[in-house]
């Protein structure tokens, strides 16, 4: 299997804390990667990381086989590794639709001028509605944004990153801070965008059963290392992962 993104003992330190230590690790094209481990192990930095929003003190990462280490969060994302909060340019007071068409223009480059075409602004908007449809907030494509709910914020976040038309997709917990009512919609989404088949999804998430229903591979880290990676049902047996971490969180999460 080809790999989309590779880590070469990637590695960044605050302080005296190293966050991330030396990870080397595989993202396989067109799979479903999860990032687990408890608070506090490098997850969202890993993250940080791989879209550029922080440069490594040592190691390297490659995007379809270019060295992208030194580039630019907005030049990463150009290449097509697209990551929620960084489009998360929503303007409040403009309707949902129109966000996401905002973002269906910008992938295609399209000024303001262009749309003077009816036809033009006619198929961006129903592209953006699409995206809408995908996503399960057609229902609310008339609503200023800033009248969404927590979830369908997130919901406007997902639409607005698949109208980027990235290869790869970082979502960092999609659905924390939601009502448990919200999260199986943000489920349905991310299993629709991994059935399509044409996206590398990388998903960092606590919540266990996401990730053994969704997941092709996990990375689980621990203290800022790669303690482990493999299939959902490797980690699960894996002793090491089990006394570090998984034990406790199962326990707490079916108590
Ligand atoms: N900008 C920063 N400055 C200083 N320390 C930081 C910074 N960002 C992260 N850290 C520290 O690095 C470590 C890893 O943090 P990180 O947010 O990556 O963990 P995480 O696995 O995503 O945790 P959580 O599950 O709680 O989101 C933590 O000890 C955190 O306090």
């Amino acid at each position: 299997m080809e790999s989309v993104i590779k880590t070469q003992d990637l590695t960044i330190a605050f302080g005296g804390h190293v966050a991330v230590d030396g990870i080397t690790v595989d993202i396989p094209e067109k799979q479903f990667t999860s990032v687990i481990g408890p608070n506090g192990a490098g997850k969202t930095t890993f993250f940080n990381l791989l879209s550029g929003q922080l440069s490594p003190k040592k190691g390297s990462i490659t995007f379809n086989g270019e060295d992208i280490t030194k580039l630019s969060p907005t030049k990463r994302t150009r290449k097509g590794i697209g990551r929620s909060f960084q489009i998360t340019n929503v303007f409040p007071n403009l309707t949902v639709l129109e966000n996401v068409r905002l973002a269906v223009q910008s992938k295609n480059k399209v000024r303001f001028q262009m749309l003077r075409h009816f036809s033009a602004y006619k198929q961006f908007e129903n592209r953006a509605m699409e995206l809408l449809d995908q996503v399960l907030l057609a229902d609310k494509a008339h609503s200023l944004a800033n009248h969404l709910a927590h979830g369908e914020k997130r919901k406007l976040e997902i639409a607005m990153l698949l109208a980027l038309e990235t290869q790869v997709l970082l979502l960092d917990e999609p659905t924390a801070g939601m009502s448990l009512e919200e999260v199986p919609a943000i489920l349905d989404v991310i299993r629709r965008i991994k059935e399509q088949g044409d996206t590398t999804i990388v998903l960092i998430e606590h919540k266990m059963d996401m990730i053994l229903d969704l997941s092709d591979q996990v990375l689980v880290l621990f203290h800022g290392q790669l303690l482990a990676h493999g299939s959902p049902e490797e980690i699960m047996n894996n002793e090491t992962v089990q006394s570090a971490y998984l034990g406790g969180l199962y326990d707490e999460s079916s108590a």
